[in-house]
């Protein structure tokens, strides 16, 4: 029997895009229905699991990266250590005590608490991860997907990292619409935006989930159709932070730009361009001091390039 991992294993854990938010309708619990269209940019926090010394079972984060210096504070309760800790208790009794001690290295390159599922997107890559370097431990499909929905709203997508139609709390997943190669930009502000405070503070209206065609053939197809479909939080954290507002004039304004609106809770904000190149030459006349903008295609498509401390914690 042997505890170490020999292999260095690498996951990249993509921004997710929701291209439009209805509120549908809210929990006895307080938790909202949402119908979303979920997608995934080529932008991404990325993840490395190293063999360590330590007690078996335990794994180690170290956080780095351009976003990493506001995750460090709270490592403990980094959604990467929680996902190892909810694995790990899944197992039979007597696993653990044979699992390999590990190190995981997150460069975050995603802004933290952005709207972009960032920290979902870690915690999803983290079970894939961990998942390969401890085969000891088995979950079925059906098990992981909830394992990882009583991590977020916003992890079961990220599993898969595909584009996705979001229904229930987040955790209903079906089939995206076909959809055309394009370009994206996204921009962030720089301050962060609270997911319960977004939600808390919206008024209470809902809306019906939208109706979609199976596919688009192009990008004015898509747009034409998301266009007469909204992000239901845009108004309640534009209230919380304004710069929001400035962000999605600047990126309608911007040359090419099809459809501008706000991600998830915000308050990174997208646009979708006719491709990756349309994006990249936009985005000059996008960029402000303080503002991290990415442009490029969804995952999958080219990668774009992006502007914009290191500890340890185990468990
Ligand atoms: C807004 C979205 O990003 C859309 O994809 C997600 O629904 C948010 O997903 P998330 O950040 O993973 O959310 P969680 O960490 O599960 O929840 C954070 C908080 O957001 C609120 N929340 C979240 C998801 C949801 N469907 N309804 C909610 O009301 C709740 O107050 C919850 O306490
Ligand atoms: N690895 C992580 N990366 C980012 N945030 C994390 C991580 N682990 C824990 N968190 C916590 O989760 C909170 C939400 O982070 P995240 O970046 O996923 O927000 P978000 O982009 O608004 O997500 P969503 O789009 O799902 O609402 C952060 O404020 C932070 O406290």
């Amino acid at each position: 029997m042997t505890l170490v991992v020999t292999a260095i294993l690498h996951e990249s854990a993509h921004a997710k895009i929701n291209l439009h938010l209805h509120v549908t309708g809210r929990r006895p619990d307080g938790y909202h229905l949402l119908d979303s269209l979920a997608v995934f940019a080529g932008a991404a926090d990325h993840l490395a699991v190293h063999p360590a010394e330590g007690i078996p079972g335990s794994v180690m984060l170290e956080i780095t990266g351009p976003f990493g210096a506001g995750l460090v504070a709270e490592s403990d309760s980094n959604l990467i250590l929680r996902a190892a800790r909810l694995l790990r208790a899944t197992a039979d009794a007597d696993v653990p005590a044979r699992l390999p001690p590990l190190r995981i290295v997150l460069d975050k390159r995603l802004p933290v608490a952005s709207g972009i599922g960032g920290g979902s997107a870690d915690a999803a890559a983290a079970l894939r991860l961990l998942l390969r370097a401890w085969p000891e431990v088995r979950v079925s499909r059906a098990r992981l997907m909830e394992l990882a929905a009583e991590l977020g709203a916003d992890v079961p997508v990220c599993v898969d990292q595909v584009a996705a139609r979001m229904g229930g709390v987040g955790e209903v997943l079906e089939a995206a619409p076909d959809l055309p190669a394009c370009g994206m930009m996204l921009v962030n502000c720089g301050e962060a935006v609270p997911t319960p405070a977004v939600f808390r503070s919206r008024a209470p209206v809902f809306h019906p989930a939208a109706a979609l065609p199976a596919g688009w053939a192009d990008v004015g197809a898509m747009v034409r159709d998301l266009s007469a479909l909204t992000n239901d939080l845009e108004d309640a954290a534009c209230a919380i932070c304004p710069t929001i507002r400035t962000v999605l004039q600047v990126l309608a304004a911007a040359p090419g730009c099809r459809l501008a609106r706000m991600s998830g809770s915000g308050a990174t904000c997208f646009a979708l361009f006719d491709s990756a190149q349309a994006a990249r030459d936009a985005r000059v006349a996008v960029e402000r001091p303080g503002w991290w903008v990415w442009a490029g295609g969804l995952r999958g498509e080219e990668c774009g390039a992006q502007t914009g401390g290191t500890v340890g914690r185990a468990v």
